[in-house]
């Protein structure tokens, strides 16, 4: 075939390389920044960006090569060129085969969070050997195909080179097979969960563009024989456009998946909505996925965020757009908040979805089983005696534990139905819990023996047949075991009553105390209608008092202690770990010396839990003058940081300009008007630098939380108006609190730090303002 010289394909060379670059590196900042949306950069994000870094190699290599010849006739290069074109054609393919395998493994990593289940692990561990193997061997083979290794460029005479489309076949047929496996890996798990209609078309789209990657991989094939050509500087055109189509539409479809955060941001939501039968879902997923770290101004977290927080534990493992709607970990609380909706609109669904809930619960849950099993060294998960008080969960099986709790409450509800979940409920569960309270059956024998139920009754003063009721109730409750019939055994729950105080106190406090208040809540609210006076609660009527929860306890050491137990115990809870208001407040942005004045703060562990990671601050721990009396020495340590003065918070704060004044846990002891007495003597203290710092519950908005936690927090609501007439607030009820003392706060942000029960809700003052 005649050539004509005159054939230039240099400019359709960097035209589309240059392009596909440009794409690629689009796709990876957005990848970026819905991550960054997300909270937080995964492996597979630094691998994804390891792939893009190395691939502008191939695409410097690509423009190097046009500029000494590619893409015109051979016979217009020079022999130097053409020497220089195989040293840059060796390092081409390494550099490709580098950013090929770091694409794969990024795509693989990826798959990991996405589907956690041991076999789905198991594929992918052996993929990714397979990746690193090919990288490893092709590398080897392209720099030592001639003997010696510079007869790749020099040819010279007496070398011998292994023949090239040999090595290309043998290099590509893998690397395409491989590509292959790597799109179809997931699509089993993908393909069985439903999906809306927007959903099936984004991820048709990925595939067909994962596909596309295989087809790259196919035509680039067939032109590599051209490098072999006698005019290979012209034939080596296809090879280099498609060698660059191939890593950069692979670096594309791996960012893709990524991009629902910003998709978010830019599309309208209800384009990004599951399904028009999970109504309200786009409020949901909005909060599911929302902006969170998107934050305008540093510390401030707007609404979305904080539900972003809230949901956090499931968004852990969703951290992808499809992890959410296809990973087998997420669909629990995804498939279950759809169902949540059905059951409202038309009764408990009982369709197929629910049926993939249950499976993905079992498979969530054995790998839950499976790591505590390892960070336990036990051979079992039980409630046997030995099993420990405290349950350790590896931090980052936290999120799934979660995840399967919520889904399994959520299902178990719908199973139930509209009317057996009343009947259902346990309302006889404080009786039995009293009984063993009040009679302190678990002291009846040791932990490690057994006893008949007779021998119980006789060692408790409690009828035998009464002995036997309650523990054979307990018993459903994993409280005791009946080993034999009519023999009993301690478990971890029957010991934990025997050699825990705190906890012993706790349920004491429960059954004793709050149970009897929430009975005469509802007569408490006839006889003072609206009250919000903390003298006339449920608390007050079950006491026979016009008094408050504090001072009845308080006329009585031994309840005084029980309380204060009980509130130790609870406070030790995981979800109300100081470490979140260290990691949620805003210390950090404080000047060094500034003070922090934590205004009921007890014995101080709040500020010594911050002291340990600020100790440039100054903390003051103002309380009643009794609890300043006597309070538990903090370590000498921090006597230099920390001080205790007695304040009454119901009168003029003495501390002026601090920086900032916390309220842990108090604001939700009071009804509204107290709250606004104790911010409007708070308020001739403030500086125009004084922030003010409540760590506190902040409810959700309706159906935007898996159902258990909202239920938590809820009843956490209820209880506040059994015994003080008070309340837990949500963001707006915040705002309009502060607002009412004083129009001068200005809501700086709430922050929900994942796994917290508190938020860290923040107002600045504007002394300017009105
Ligand atoms: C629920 S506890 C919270 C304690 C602590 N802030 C925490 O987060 O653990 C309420 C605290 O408010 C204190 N308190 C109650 N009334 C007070 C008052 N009028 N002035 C100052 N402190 C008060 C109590 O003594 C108690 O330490």
């Amino acid at each position: 075939m005649a050539v004509n010289l005159k054939d230039n394909q240099q400019a359709e060379i960097l035209q589309v390389t240059i392009a596909l670059s440009i794409v690629a590196d689009i796709a990876i900042v957005l990848r970026l920044i819905s991550r960054k949306l997300k909270g937080s950069y995964a492996l597979d994000d630094i691998l994804a960006v390891i792939g893009l870094v190395i691939s502008w190699g191939c695409l410097g290599l690509g423009i190097y090569m046009v500029k000494i010849g590619v893409g015109k006739h051979t016979q217009l290069s020079s022999p130097k060129d053409q020497e220089n074109f195989f040293k840059a054609l060796m390092a081409y393919e390494i550099v490709y085969f580098a950013t090929l395998s770091a694409t794969k493994l990024s795509i693989l990593t990826f798959y990991t969070r996405l589907f956690p289940t041991r076999s789905f692990k198991i594929a992918v561990k052996i993929m990714t050997a397979v990746v690193i193997s090919w990288f490893i061997a092709t590398t080897l083979v392209s720099i030592f195909s001639c003997k010696p290794v510079r007869a790749f460029w020099t040819h010279e005479p007496g070398s011998t080179c292994i023949v090239s489309e040999h090595f290309y076949i043998a290099n590509a047929v893998p690397n395409i097979i491989t590509d292959a496996i790597i799109l179809a890996l997931p699509i089993h798990m993908v393909w069985k969960l439903h999906t809306s209609k927007w959903e099936r078309v984004a991820l048709t789209f990925i595939f067909l563009l994962g596909s596309f990657v295989v087809v790259a991989s196919i035509i680039r094939l067939s032109q590599l024989h051209q490098v072999a050509s006698a005019d290979f500087m012209w034939g080596f055109n296809n090879t280099v456009i498609w060698s660059s189509v191939e890593p950069s539409v692979a670096v594309i479809s791996s960012c893709l998946p990524t991009m629902r955060p910003v998709a978010e941001f830019i599309l309208p939501r209800q384009w990004l909505s599951r399904s028009r039968s999970y109504k309200g879902s786009s409020q949901l997923r909005s909060y599911t996925h929302g902006t969170a770290e998107f934050v305008p101004k540093s510390s401030q977290v707007d609404e979305i965020d904080r539900m972003d927080r809230m949901d956090a534990e499931n968004r852990r493992l969703n951290s992808y757009w499809t992890a959410d709607t296809y990973s087998s970990n997420a669909v629990p609380l995804n498939a279950v908040g759809k169902s949540r909706y059905n059951s409202t609109t038309k009764g408990p669904s009982a369709d197929s979805q629910d049926i993939h809930v249950e499976t993905n619960i079992n498979v969530s849950a054995s790998s839950i089983i499976d790591s505590y099993l390892k960070a336990n060294g036990f051979a079992d998960i039980s409630f046997d005696i030995d099993t420990p008080f405290e349950s350790k969960y590896p931090e980052e099986i936290s999120a799934l534990r979660t995840a399967v709790l919520d889904a399994n409450t959520e299902l178990s509800d719908l199973l139930l139905g509209p009317k057996e979940i009343f009947v259902e409920y346990q309302y006889n569960y404080f009786v039995c819990m009293r009984a063993l309270y009040q009679y302190k059956i678990p002291n009846a024998f040791p932990v490690g023996q057994e006893a008949t139920f007779a021998e119980i009754a006789s060692k408790t003063n409690c009828g035998e047949v009464v002995v036997r009721r309650i523990l054979r109730y307990a018993i459903t409750n994993r409280i005791f075991k009946e080993v034999r019939k009519g023999v009993v055994a301690h478990t971890a729950t029957s010991k934990a009553l025997v050699e825990d105080e705190k906890f012993r106190d706790y349920v004491g406090m429960r059954c004793e105390e709050m149970w009897q208040a929430e009975l005469n809540t509802i007569p408490a609210m006839l006889k003072w209608p609206d009250s919000q006076d903390p003298a006339e609660t449920g608390f007050s009527l079950a006491n026979n008092s016009s008094d408050t929860m504090y001072r009845i306890m308080g006329q009585d050491p031994a309840r005084a202690q029980r309380f204060s137990n009980a509130m130790a115990f609870r406070l030790t809870g995981p979800s109300l770990q100081l470490k979140y208001l260290v990691e949620g407040g805003p210390w950090q942005s404080l000047p060094s010396g500034g003070t922090v004045i934590d205004i009921g703060g007890s014995h101080g562990h709040a500020m010594v839990a911050i002291a340990e990671k600020f100790p440039s601050l100054k903390f003051i721990v103002q309380d009643l003058p009794a609890t300043i009396a006597a309070r538990r020495p903090i370590p000498e340590k921090y006597n230099e940081y920390i001080s205790f003065v007695e304040h009454d918070f119901f009168t003029p704060q003495p501390i002026k300009n601090a920086d900032v004044y916390l309220f842990r846990w108090i604001f939700h002891n009071w009804a509204d008007i107290h709250c606004i007495r104790i911010l409007k003597n708070l308020v001739p203290a403030l500086g125009p630098n004084s922030k003010v710092v409540v760590s506190e519950i902040c409810l959700p908005e309706p159906n935007t939380m898996d159902a258990r936690q909202e239920r938590k927090l809820r009843a956490m609501d209820v209880a506040m108006m059994t015994l003080q007439n008070a309340q837990e607030r949500d963001k707006d009820e915040w705002i309009s609190l502060f607002k009412r003392a004083d129009e001068r706060f200005s809501f700086a942000g709430v922050t929900q730090p994942e796994g917290s029960d508190l938020a860290v809700i923040v107002f600045t003052w504007n002394e300017t303002e009105n």
